[in-house]
């Protein structure tokens, strides 16, 4: 479904994460895996498992750190450094610690070394030496002196003002762990070691220990053991210890501050800190040398240092909250969104600052999919469901590639304003409607513009408007467009500066009816640009023929997914098969039905012609239900109205012929009734994606007679449930029969020959002509005709229908 994002490249797949496990486990592979699970259930059962096996490896982390700790103390109470050697009476003094001059000294030669900027990190800073109040006797009790390391080592660094230790650190911890993998070094690293540990504190220890619970409660007895020696090993390197604290607020460190370190509880933190002066890196051997310190006697305390269960806890709720976070941005499977936000892209800031004030956020799946790959230039085929932002998913690499063409080109060049994007779409409504979506995108774009060239309106004026309005995008129907090539308008020149070719609703632009007029536009464009094909339905003749526009080497980006429905599974659909003769009592008995179960209706009835969309509208009209009619007979101006009436409001009614089959987006419609049988497959898909946009949900029907059962077969994947046909009362029965008497002939003789015309044209019902002209005289009298009206000689002969039984032929 959508979360299957499949890219071909060059007859190859490729792709995301999960496009590469689809195209590992769906593409041409089992739908169902072992257990019979689909797909979903097995993607989750791994998932869990995952987390599961991650839970275990922190648990067996913890095990091995306690057991490390228990034997390191074991050791250092047999005075051994190595648990499994022979305990010895005194420390080893050719393991004992360097003396800190030594220390600092090797820490200053290696940090002045050029380029050592990168081993200074937010723990380096004021140090002072240890004092040996007890039996240690491997430190250098001569030294009292607060040390501070950074000035020790980097004078010449400080004096030239170069060195900014904020920014120092702040770019070390970009660089360096997370918070968390921080949390779990600190853990794995912070284990006791022999060595001074005069003023050791108990909070120091906290951080040690803080798994096995039977060490909790030993605090207080820490605390009276301060005079015990003891080192925590790297500790200094990630701990976050009273001195580290301190130093971060003021990395000058002051003598002030070095006096409070010696006495007490600071004592150590000298020792402490003096091995905090540099990372595992920095420090190379010393710090092994430092490790291996004399050994000395461990109390009891010592032993079972206080465990700070909240530190663990903290810690595991940290995570905790961090899985949650991610699982409140993971998005349901079956959401349009991607959880993906805008402003994770790179998109300009006016175009971000549009989209926020839209109150557009997140990505939809296929805007996810599409964003970058367009805006890098390729050219690509999309495909994705119905109502999931496919204009935006253009329109936002349209307007980016406007900006940046303005941004490079230098105007004086064009003798002409150029146009840098141009968008094909089928019809005018929908041009109108992406323009619409267009100038809501540059609300904050001063000097890039957006018009249409639609038909319907005045040639003259499309030019004027073209001319006195800025416009880098043009949204164009190919019929309108090809009208001002052809008429040498400067349309052409202005074309020759173009960088990107979009045909929305491509599969239909690229069908015989609009292939001609394509080519020739192609013709007109520069070889240079970047080509972009959407569309909900991409059949494979299409596929072929893409070829036309796009590069060899384009993407294919199918958010869908294969073998996935291409409707929603929001939308219930179903389908209900009546005698042609009862169509137009059928369809009021419904609508009547679904306006008294649905307070805010919003319907959409699809007619197979205008004429026939004409007869249903007036025969709906009559019957005193809310309803308007779009189809291409009306005119221009009525067609813009209603389209708009209809976006706007509910309770209303829409009858409507192909015209508003694709891309139109009217909300929240509740109900769609396709009247006949649709062209093709996809354009019941189409039709039917009128309803559950963005997500929402929707119910379709499809009302076909008998003979028209054989459509189904194009639809058997998809979830179309029979339904019976209602029992019409009497009393519907005779309103319809009132209200159709009283339609004006002319409106249904017009109906009827579009519906003979139409049916003709099905290549199923047109092959039979005989049988045709029985369906269609049915159809006739259904409608309250009582024979069938003429048809003219040349319209007969055209059709093929000349000599026909039952057609008749005006004279
Ligand atoms: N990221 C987004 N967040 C919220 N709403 C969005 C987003 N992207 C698009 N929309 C809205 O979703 C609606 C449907 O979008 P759109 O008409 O582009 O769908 P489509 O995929 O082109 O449909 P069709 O296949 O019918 O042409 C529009 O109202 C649009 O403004």
């Amino acid at each position: 479904m959508y979360s299957s994002i499949l890219r071909e490249r060059s007859g190859t797949f490729t792709g995301t994460l999960w496009s590469r496990i689809f195209s590992r486990n769906m593409g041409g592979g089992p739908r169902t895996f072992p257990g019979g699970l689909n797909k979903w259930q097995w993607k989750r059962m791994h998932e869990k498992k995952a987390r599961e096996k991650e839970n275990k490896l922190l648990d067996q982390e913890k095990q091995l750190y306690e057991a490390r700790i228990r034997s390191e103390i074991r050791a250092k109470m047999w005075g051994n450094s190595d648990p499994g050697e022979k305990p010895t009476a005194k420390p080893s003094q050719s393991h004992g610690p360097m003396s800190p001059r030594e220390h600092i000294k090797s820490l200053a030669d290696r940090f002045m070394k050029a380029g050592a900027d990168d081993l200074w990190n937010e723990d380096d800073g004021p140090v002072k030496k240890p004092v040996d109040n007890s039996n240690s006797n491997s430190i250098d009790s001569s030294s009292n002196s607060p040390i501070d390391v950074r000035r020790l080592v980097s004078g010449n660094r400080v004096s030239t003002g170069s060195y900014n230790s904020n920014r120092s650190f702040d770019s070390r911890r970009s660089r360096g762990f997370s918070s968390m993998s921080r949390g779990r070094f600190k853990r794995n690293e912070s284990s006791c070691d022999e060595g001074d540990d005069d003023g050791f504190d108990a909070k120091k220890l906290d951080t040690l220990s803080p798994f096995s619970p039977k060490f909790a409660g030993k605090k207080e007895k820490v605390k009276s053991s301060r005079n015990v020696n003891g080192v925590i090993r790297n500790r200094g390197l990630f701990g976050q210890s009273q001195s580290q604290r301190k130093f971060r607020k003021n990395d000058s460190s002051t003598e002030e501050d070095s006096e409070d370190e010696n006495d007490g509880n600071g004592k150590m933190k000298g020792w402490i800190d003096l091995r905090r002066t540099g990372s595992s890196a920095s420090l190379g051997n010393h710090d092994v040398k430092l490790t291996k310190r004399a050994n000395r006697i461990v109390t009891d305390e010592e032993l079972y240092p206080p465990l700070d269960i909240n530190v663990v806890r903290e810690d595991l709720s940290k995570r905790k909250s961090l899985e949650n976070v991610m699982e409140e941005n993971r998005e349901p499977l079956d959401s349009i969104y991607s959880g993906k936000r805008f402003d994770e892209s790179c998109l300009s800031p006016l175009t971000l600052k549009a989209l926020s004030a839209s109150g557009i956020v997140k990505m939809t799946r296929v805007q996810d999919a599409t964003l970058s790959e367009c805006l890098d230039g390729k050219d690509a085929l999309v495909k994705a469901k119905t109502g999931t932002g496919k204009s935006m998913a253009f329109l936002l690499p349209a307007i980016e590639t406007v900006v940046k063409a303005m941004r490079s080109s230098d105007s004086s060049v064009h003798r002409v304003s150029p146009i840098f994007a141009l968008i094909l779409c089928p019809t005018r409504e929908l041009a109108s409607q992406i323009a619409a979506e267009g100038k809501a995108l540059l609300k904050y774009h001063e000097g890039i513009g957006v018009q249409t060239l639609i038909g319907g309106t005045r040639f003259k004026l499309d030019q004027q408007r073209l001319e006195s309005d800025p416009c880098q995008i043009l949204i164009a129907t190919p019929g309108r467009l090809l009208d001002h090539i052809e008429n040498k308008s400067n349309i052409t020149s202005r074309l020759m500066a173009l960088k990107l070719f979009i045909v929305d609703e491509a599969d239909l632009l690229l069908d015989l009816g609009f292939r001609r007029d394509v080519e020739k536009i192609i013709d007109c464009l520069p070889r240079q640009r970047q080509s972009l094909l959407f569309s909900a339905t991409i059949p494979k003749e299409v596929r072929r023929v893409s070829q036309l526009v796009l590069k060899r080497d384009h993407s294919y980006i199918d958010t869908i997914g294969l073998g996935c429905v291409e409707t929603h599974d929001k939308v219930e659909q179903s389908v209900m098969v009546a005698p042609h003769e009862s169509h137009f009592h059928v369809v009021p008995h419904l609508l009547n039905e679904h306006i008294s179960n649905t307070a805010d209706y919003k319907v959409i009835v699809f007619c197979s012609t205008g004429m026939v969309t004409s007869l249903m509208y007036t025969l709906l009209r009559e019957m005193k239900l809310n309803v308007r009619e779009i189809h291409a007979r009306k005119p221009q101006l009525h067609r813009t109205r209603v389209s708009d009436e209809f976006k706007e409001s509910n309770r209303l009614i829409l009858v409507t012929s192909d015209v508003s089959a694709r891309g139109m987006n009217y909300p929240d419609v509740t109900l769609v009734i396709q009247v006949g049988i649709p062209s093709d497959r996809e354009q019941y898909i189409h039709r039917l994606g009128r309803t559950g946009r963005e997500g929402k949900d929707g119910k379709g029907l499809l009302l076909i007679a008998p003979w028209e059962r054989y459509f189904l077969d194009e639809l058997k994947d998809l979830p179309l449930e029979p339904v019976p046909v209602p029992d019409l009362d009497s009393r519907t029965k005779l309103e319809v029969d009132q209200s159709m008497a009283k339609i004006d002939t002319s409106i249904k003789e017009a109906a009827y020959h579009a519906w003979l015309g139409y049916y003709n044209s099905v290549r199923e019902t047109g092959r039979d002509k005989t049988t045709l002209a029985e369906l269609a005289n049915r159809f006739c009298y259904s409608i309250g005709l009582e024979k069938p009206p003429a048809l003219f000689r040349k319209t007969a002969v055209k059709m093929g229908l000349k000599g026909i039984p039952g057609i008749p032929i005006r004279k």
